[in-house]
């Protein structure tokens, strides 16, 4: 085990993070968050460095913890992603044809597509849509688990907009599709595999190698189906492309399911349960969503118009971030990053958690405190990266931020909610483990009352 940890020389002039902690955290199966809050941070600021060297997935990776160098990097042309271990599952599901994991010009192709796709219309009134779909099956209010209704929005969302197939989620939790996806995700993050990726090749899982495949599949047909029956959705433009193969098409369809709904999903558990625990800020929201919008249906100018409503998500993004760290990149040549020459094919990650939540960038971070962005100081501004940095950041921002903006501003109008005294989250708000490294938080009850002067 010693030699399989040891710093190779070329790398201990970086400062490194004890290794002990570190190994007791992923065995632990503690949290990416919690990791870096707990054994990353603390690390980086004792030894007073924005770059830090740590163990991850067997190997030796550099993670940045600083918005400016993290650019720097990520925008540098000899940067590329890593390629993914070809064992893990994760990968066997998404495939490595699309646009997250490709490069070159297969990247450029594809990343083209899914940009002009998701600029050329914002879907609000479908998201609209979904909102009374969701009211419909709150009725009058009660306690419900809400992160369980955010899965099943922002999953019909991406499947209705960008995919172009109707998943039913809200109206069918149970359906045989969003059971198997359920299924095969809750067999492929178990934490020593997603850690120790070779352990597929020691101890391998046929079962749910097959449930993997099969899942797959189905995927397949769906587009299959969808090839006869085109919309105005990224996958009807993508049939554009007389380049595109069956194999780029599904693994794009696959890939944006994934990326598109448990990141959102997410982000909208956290902001529900943040809005339920500070009363004042709801309070605040729900005003200038009914001085704006008032009774009408939810607009674009709309959101123009309420720097606190638009406040509260960037905080509640930052407060907890929905994606924790980026995929790992590597450069061909040597990189001096901050005040570290990086040797060439050392992995590198920009560690989006550190940056949302160092004392160096923020002044509190641990405080939830909207009217932060009222009054963003350039730092703070350049420091606001949950979508990523650079050319591959995440080509949806502005279509999950409407998404959060629809719901939330429909959701303020028609009901009031606090969080119930016996809450897990009461202090800390806790996150299921994910092998996206996401925050996903779970079991958030909410207790939700519908306003007797509801304007939907
Ligand atoms: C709160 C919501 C979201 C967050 C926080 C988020 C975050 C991110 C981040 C951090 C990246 C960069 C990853 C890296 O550099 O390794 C990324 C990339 C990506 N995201 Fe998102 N995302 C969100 C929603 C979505 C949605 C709704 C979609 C699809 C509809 C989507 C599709 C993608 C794709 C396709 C990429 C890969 C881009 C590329 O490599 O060129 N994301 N996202």
């Amino acid at each position: 085990i010693r030699r399989w940890v040891s710093v190779p020389p070329e790398l201990s002039h970086i400062p490194q993070v004890p290794i002990l902690p570190l190994l007791h955290s992923y065995l632990s199966g503690e949290v990416e968050e919690q990791r870096v809050k707990r054994v990353i941070l603390p690390f980086a600021q004792k030894s007073r460095s924005n770059v830090v060297l740590l163990f991850c997935f067997g190997e030796w990776m550099v993670h940045v913890l600083d918005a400016k160098d993290g650019k720097r990097f990520m925008e540098d042309r000899a940067v590329r992603k890593q390629a993914v271990p070809e064992t893990m599952l994760l990968w066997r599901l998404t495939g490595r044809q699309n646009v997250f994991t490709a490069e070159g010009e297969m990247w450029r192709r594809h990343a083209k597509i899914v940009h002009d796709a998701l600029h050329r219309t914002t879907p609000i009134e479908q998201f609209a849509s979904l909102a009374r779909s969701m009211f419909e099956m709150l009725g009058t209010g009660g306690r419900i688990r809400w992160n369980d209704y955010t899965h099943r929005f922002t999953l019909d969302a991406v499947g209705t907009t960008v995919i172009g197939h109707d998943f039913k989620a809200l109206l069918k939790p149970d359906g045989p599709f969003v059971q198997k996806y359920h299924e095969v995700m809750k067999a492929i993050s178990s934490p020593p595999y997603i850690f120790i990726p070779s352990l597929e090749r020691w101890l391998p899982r046929t079962k749910v190698r097959a449930l993997v495949d099969d899942l797959v599949e189905d995927f397949r047909l769906l587009l299959a189906q969808k090839r006869d029956d085109q919309g105005n959705d990224m996958i009807t433009y993508m049939f554009e492309d007389p380049e595109m193969t069956e194999t780029e098409f599904r693994d794009n369809v696959i890939v944006t399911f994934m990326g598109g709904h448990d990141t959102t999903a997410g982000a909208l558990s956290t902001l529900v349960y943040l809005l339920g625990a500070y009363p004042e800020v709801q309070t605040r929201a729900r005003e200038e969503v009914l001085r704006i919008m008032g009774k009408e249906e939810p607009r674009m100018e709309h959101y123009a118009k309420m720097p606190y409503l638009n406040a509260v998500i960037r905080e509640s993004m930052r407060y907890k971030n929905p994606s924790n760290v980026t995929i790992p990149r590597v450069a061909s040549i040597p990189l001096q990053i901050g005040s570290y020459v990086v040797p060439p094919l050392t992995p590198i990650v920009l560690n989006m958690c550190a940056i949302l939540h160092s004392s160096n960038l923020w002044s509190d971070p641990e405080k939830f405190e909207p009217g932060r962005f009222l009054k963003t100081s350039k730092v703070e501004e350049g420091s606001w990266v949950p979508f990523g940095l650079g050319p591959r950041q995440c080509p949806a921002r502005t279509f999950s931020l409407y998404e959060q903006r629809v719901l939330i501003s429909m959701l303020l109008r028609k009901y009031r909610w606090t969080v119930p005294t016996d809450s897990i989250h009461h202090g800390y708000i806790k996150n299921a483990f994910s092998p996206f490294a996401l925050s996903l938080p779970y079991d958030v009850y909410i207790d939700f009352t519908r306003l007797t002067n509801s304007t939907e």
